[in-house]
Formats: structure tokens, C-alpha cells, sequence
């Protein structure tokens, strides 16, 4: 007991000096010398769920290697001191949340609760996630999931998921095996270089792929013994974390070109090796990097971008919507005018499906797909982007406007958004800029020109504070009649003359995990574009008229197993059509290829996990 004492009292006193970096990175570890080992039968996890033998972020490198901790813990090894004081910080920093902090004060705090309950019981939490996905999702996922990974350091726990660093290369192949699970379904990977409209959190962008997991499980019944949430440490570029000395994650800037390549690609090699048939989501990697990696990988891993190809999909779903929701049928897509306000990774995956998707309409030949271009206008940080523009991003480069077709618009090149909203008078503005409030009053003035009858706005990025416009914005300055989705849940706007302005939530959430699911159940090797365009088609077609009429082109949240068991079914039928399907588990490609549409919907929902416990027997090792 006085040498507990003793210890707490050493603590707290050190909590007291100023911490410098240099000051902490120079202190020794406190050591066992002179102690015996402690002799443990466990190994793995094992050791970090055990309150009695875990070190947390201090076990060293060698006893990481020792006790197949590898991997399993963020790259960063901690001294104790360090870790009370992060600890510390944490506290404190929750203080400040309760004032100053987002919408729902209490967001971080739900946040901890549910993840204790997560960490003690999963069965449980799962039951709670899916009875109240409406208040708890934008708890787990966007907004509150940004916040948690900005505060991540603090907010650290119990380690979840795996840690593949720059440090890791030539050791991905092993450490792969240190975890525990004999079959996984579902990474979703990111290396924390734009969470969401955030920037680079660097290694605190786990807690993205930790909250799109949680969707997985709870829309589409993904086992949660099955998912693992992956973050690729490659080192961050955001000077803040580099220069905090209680940063988990590798003190150094990112790697880059080959030496990034390599990195990547030997985590996709490890992990494809141990586990053949897991279906890997890149999420939240900068443009740069989004394009590059999907490109390489697609045709030879089953993995798909959620930013560039999930919202494109969503996107277009909302697009079809908001023609339907002037009366119209949804083949009058191709006369829209569409403004897009931002074109990175998400941008561009919009514009890209949605010319493909145009052309389709409008015969699917080369003719149809040139002219579906010129529906499109892209502003980005330097305005409106044209064939002017000096050293084009190639990505964006087919969408710059013609400079002879501009003047006559009176447009010119990095003409405002204002300025374009202005001349073009479009049916649809759409935001994924990561820019809060850049449809400002004067923009949204602009859009009072617009040629639609109901013209939408479509404000997707995420989390709230980055909304390119609030629904009272858009509803106060509009009137009730457009159609409104944002990336981050928003209530409803009370117009106050008896009617209501739907906020829709257009979230990549309404796809991605039937995708998921739906390749996992049809095995299909690839995941075809012909396969996310079925995903799209089928959450376009999941509302009906009426709802679309009066503005509702997403479902609520509420209605998330239900839509995902569809898209899911949809995917799996296209996979079929393209022989891609080579089946899963039980059920081979023959057999799957022999069911009806109905024993496809059945299949699906037999084969998605239920949060129920099962019975548990005792037996000897
Ligand atoms: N609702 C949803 O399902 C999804 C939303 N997003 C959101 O989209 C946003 C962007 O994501 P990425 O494309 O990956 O990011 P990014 O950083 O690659 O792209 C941002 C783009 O916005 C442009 N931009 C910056 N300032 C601007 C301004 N003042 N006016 C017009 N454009 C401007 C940039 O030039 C760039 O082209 C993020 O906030 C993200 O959370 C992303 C994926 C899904
Ligand atoms: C929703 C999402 O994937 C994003 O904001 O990045
Ligand atoms: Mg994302």
C-alpha cells in the first residue's frame, strides 16, 4: 500500500511540471530494473483486455514483438508519464467541450459512454446502435466521429483495430497474423489524410474507419468478430500533431510517392494473403492518393474508394430525386445544369457517375457522353475551372469549360461561385468543398435565378460545421420549395406557415455497406462499376413518388438495414449478370445463380448478423 501511495504521489506531482516535447521525449522510462518478469500466459489482446498486465501505448517494441502486440497498438511508444498526462489533457479538454463544443454539448460524452459499453459488450452495444440508429449514428459516425478523432489522443482507450506504419515495412506479412480473428469480412483502411472535411488527423483517423464499421454491423449485419478497422501510419503533414508530444502516431512527415506506394501495397498484399475473400473500403485518403489507389488495385482486389465511388453513387440517387421531385420522370436527368462546388475525390467521383449516367440516358455512345459534359460547371478554391486554367488537375481536366462557350455565358476563368450560380441559373448547386457556408446569403440569392422549378441544394460535406449551407439558410432564403440534403444530419426546418422543409441526410452511409455486404454474399472478385451503378439505381428507386414529392429523397436512418438488405440484393444480382460471382460460404456460384429475386432478398437477410447472444458452453484447452 505505501509503495502505492507512493507511486500516485510521484504521479500527480509530475502532472504538475510544464511538459515540454523535448523535456518528455528525453525523460527515461520508468523501469522494472532489479524486478523479476512477470510471467503471463496470455499473448495478443489478450494482454491489452487484461486491466492486470496491460501497458497500453508504453509496451516497448521488443515486447511488442515478444507478446504478438505488433501492429496492435498505435505506432508511438509511450512512458508512463506520457501517457497519464495524455490522460490528463483529455480531462481537461472535456471541460471545454461542455462549453464551447458542438451542437449536442453532450455528443463527446454519449460518444464515451457507448464506446465503454462497445469495449464490455459488443452484442449489447450493437442492440442499442441498431434499436436507435437515428439518435446514435450521428454519434459514432458523422458529426461526433470527427470530433472524437480531432480529440483521439485523449479520447484513447483500449486499442481497436490495427496500426500498419511506416516502421511496419518487411513485417506486414507476419503481424497481419497477430489478429485474433480466423476470418475477416471487412477492413475499411484509411491513412488519416482528409477525415472527413477535417484535414490531416494523421493517426487519428482511425476513429473514421472505427465509425463506418459500426455501420457495417449495424446496416448490414456484418458479424462484428469479422470487421477491422485498419490505419496506414505514414506520418502526417499537419504540423500541429507533429510538434505534440502526445501524438500517437509516427512523429514525421508523410511518406510519399514510391516509398508511400510500397507501404500501401504491402499492406494490401498481408492482408489479402491471410484472409483472400476480405473486402477492403479505402476511406478518407486525400485526392491525390484516392484516384492513384483505386486505379491500382481495382481489377485485382476486391476493394472499392467509399469517397470517390459510395457518393457518387449516393449522389446520383439524390440527383435522380430531386428530378422526380419536380413531377418529372427521372430520364429528364440529362437537362439539368449542375453546379459543383469542389473537386477532390468526392467532386469528381460525382461529376464522373454523373456524365456516365447522362450519357446512358441519352443513348450510351461517345456522342451521348461528350455532350453530357457540358452540364456541368466546377468551381474549386480557384473558382470556375476552364481549359484556361494553368497546370489542370488531369482528373478535373474533362470538365473544364470550353473559354469561347464561357464568354458567351460571361464567364471567365476562376469566375466566383456567385458570379457562376449567377450566368448558369442551375437546377442543382452541390457542395463538397469541405468549405462551411460557402453557399453564402449572396449565393444562395443567385440561386433565386435558378431555370428549375424546385432547384436543390445539395450541401454534403461533412461534419456540420463544414455544411456548405444550413437548411434554415437555404429554406429562409428560398421558400419551401427545394429539396435540401446535407452531408451531416440536420433537423427539419419548422417554415412556420404550417409547412416543414425536409432536410435530407445524402450520406455515402445509404451505400457503402450494402456494397459491402452485397459482394461479400455474391463473392464476386471485383466490385464492377456495373455493380455500384446497381447500388445507385436501386436507393434512387427506394422512395416513392409521394415521398419524393414532398421533398424526401433519402430515407431516414431509421429505414438503414432496410435499404441496405435491398442494395445489397441489387449488387449481388448484377455481380451475377457479369459473372463475377463465385459465391460464399454454402453457396456456390451455381446455386446462387438458381435463386429468384425473392430468395435473393431471403438470402440476404438470412446471412446478416443479429445482435442476439448465443449460448456459451465451457470446454478445456
Ligand atoms: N456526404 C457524403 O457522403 C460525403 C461527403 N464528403 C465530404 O466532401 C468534402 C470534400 O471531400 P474531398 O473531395 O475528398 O476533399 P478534397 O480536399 O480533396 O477536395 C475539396 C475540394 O474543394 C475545393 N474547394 C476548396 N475551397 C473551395 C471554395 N472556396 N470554393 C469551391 N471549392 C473549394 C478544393 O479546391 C478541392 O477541389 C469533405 O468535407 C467530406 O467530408 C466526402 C465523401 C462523402
Ligand atoms: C461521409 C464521408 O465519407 C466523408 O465525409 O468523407
Ligand atoms: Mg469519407
Amino acid at each position: 500500500m505505501a509503495m502505492l501511495l507512493k507511486h500516485v504521489r510521484a504521479s500527480s506531482s509530475l502532472l504538475k511540471q510544464h511538459v515540454t516535447r523535448a523535456h518528455l521525449l528525453s525523460r527515461p522510462f520508468t523501469t522494472t530494473e532489479g524486478h523479476r518478469p512477470s510471467i503471463v500466459h496470455k499473448r495478443s489482446l489478450d494482454i491489452l483486455h487484461d486491466p492486470w498486465f496491460n501497458k497500453g501505448t508504453a509496451f516497448s517494441m521488443t515486447e511488442r514483438d515478444r507478446l504478438d502486440l505488433r501492429g496492435l497498438l498505435p505506432p508511438n511508444v509511450m512512458s508512463p508519464d506520457l501517457q497519464i498526462e495524455r490522460f490528463m489533457v483529455d480531462l481537461k479538454r472535456l471541460e471545454v467541450q461542455a462549453r464551447d463544443g458542438p451542437s449536442d454539448p453532450n455528443a463527446l460524452a454519449k460518444w464515451r459512454i457507448l464506446n465503454r459499453l462497445h469495449d464490455r459488450n459488443e452484442t449489447m452495444y450493437y442492440k442499442v446502435l441498431i434499436a436507435k440508429i437515428e439518435e446514435y449514428a450521428p454519434i459514432v459516425y458523422t458529426p461526433t466521429v470527427g470530433l472524437v478523432c480531432q480529440n483521439y489522443s485523449g479520447l484513447f482507450r483500449r486499442p481497436r483495430g490495427m496500426y500498419f506504419s511506416a516502421e511496419d515495412r518487411g513485417e506486414m506479412m507476419s503481424m497481419v497474423y497477430n489478429w485474433p480473428a480466423e476470418q475477416v469480412d471487412m477492413i475499411v483502411v484509411t491513412d488519416g489524410s482528409r477525415i472527413l472535411g477535417l484535414g490531416d488527423l494523421g493517426v487519428q483517423g482511425i476513429g473514421i474507419a472505427i465509425g463506418k464499421l459500426d455501420l457495417y454491423v449495424a446496416a448490414a449485419g456484418i458479424n462484428p468478430q469479422r470487421v477491422l478497422p485498419v490505419m496506414i501510419d505514414v506520418g502526417t503533414n499537419n504540423e500541429k500533431l507533429l510538434e505534440d508530444p502526445l501524438y500517437l502516431g509516427l512523429q514525421q512527415h508523410r511518406l510519399d510517392g514510391d516509398d508511400y506506394l510500397a507501404v500501401v501495397d504491402e499492406f494490401m498484399e498481408a492482408v489479402f494473403t491471410r484472409w483472400p475473400n476480405v473486402i477492403v473500403q479505402f476511406e478518407d485518403f486525400q485526392s491525390k492518393w484516392a484516384f492513384k489507389l483505386l486505379q491500382r488495385y481495382r481489377s485485382t482486389y476486391r476493394m472499392f474508394n467509399d469517397d470517390v465511388q459510395g457518393t457518387a453513387g449516393v449522389a446520383i440517387a439524390g440527383l435522380l430525386g430531386a428530378v422526380r421531385a419536380q413531377g418529372r420522370p427521372m430520364i429528364d436527368f440529362p437537362k439539368q445544369k449542375i453546379v459543383v462546388a469542389g473537386a477532390g475525390s468526392a467532386g469528381i467521383g460525382v461529376l464522373n457517375a454523373a456524365r456516365k449516367t447522362m450519357a446512358r440516358m441519352l443513348g450510351n455512345n461517345e456522342v451521348a457522353f461528350e455532350s453530357a459534359k457540358s452540364q456541368f460547371w466546377v468551381v474549386d478554391a480557384k473558382g470556375l475551372i476552364s481549359e484556361g486554367r494553368e497546370n489542370i488537375d488531369p482528373d478535373a481536366l474533362p470538365f473544364a469549360r470550353n473559354l469561347k462557350e464561357m464568354d458567351r455565358q460571361g464567364l471567365r476563368e476562376g469566375a466566383s461561385l456567385v458570379e457562376v450560380v449567377k450566368q448558369v441559373k442551375p437546377d442543382v448547386l452541390l457542395g463538397l468543398s469541405a468549405v462551411g457556408g460557402l453557399f453564402s446569403n449572396e449565393v444562395l440569392e443567385a440561386l433565386k435565378g435558378s431555370t428549375s422549378t424546385r432547384p436543390a441544394i445539395f450541401a454534403m460535406s461533412n461534419p456540420t460545421k463544414n455544411a456548405e449551407c444550413t437548411p434554415e439558410e437555404a429554406f429562409s432564403i428560398l421558400g419551401d420549395n427545394i429539396i435540401f440534403a446535407s452531408g451531416s444530419p440536420f433537423s427539419n426546418v419548422d417554415l412556420g406557415n404550417g409547412h416543414i422543409g425536409h432536410c435530407n441526410q445524402g450520406n455515402n452511409m445509404y451505400l457503402f455497406p450494402g456494397i459491402g455486404l452485397g459482394t461479400l454474399l455474391s463473392g464476386a472478385r471485383i466490385i464492377s462499376d456495373g455493380m455500384l451503378q446497381a447500388a445507385s439505381e436501386r436507393l434512387a428507386t427506394y422512395m416513392s413518388e409521394e415521398e419524393v414529392l414532398k421533398g424526401v429523397i433519402f430515407p431516414s436512418t431509421s429505414r438503414i438495414r432496410d435499404i441496405t438488405e435491398k442494395v445489397a440484393a441489387a449488387v449481388i444480382k448484377e455481380a451475377l449478370e457479369e459473372d463475377l460471382a463465385e459465391g460464399y460460404h454454402g453457396m456456390d456460384a451455381r446455386e446462387l445463380k438458381k435463386l429468384s429475386e425473392d430468395e435473393i432478398a431471403e438470402y440476404v437477410k438470412n446471412n446478416m448478423w443479429n445482435p442476439e447472444y448465443p449460448t456459451l458452453v465451457y470446454k478445456k484447452e
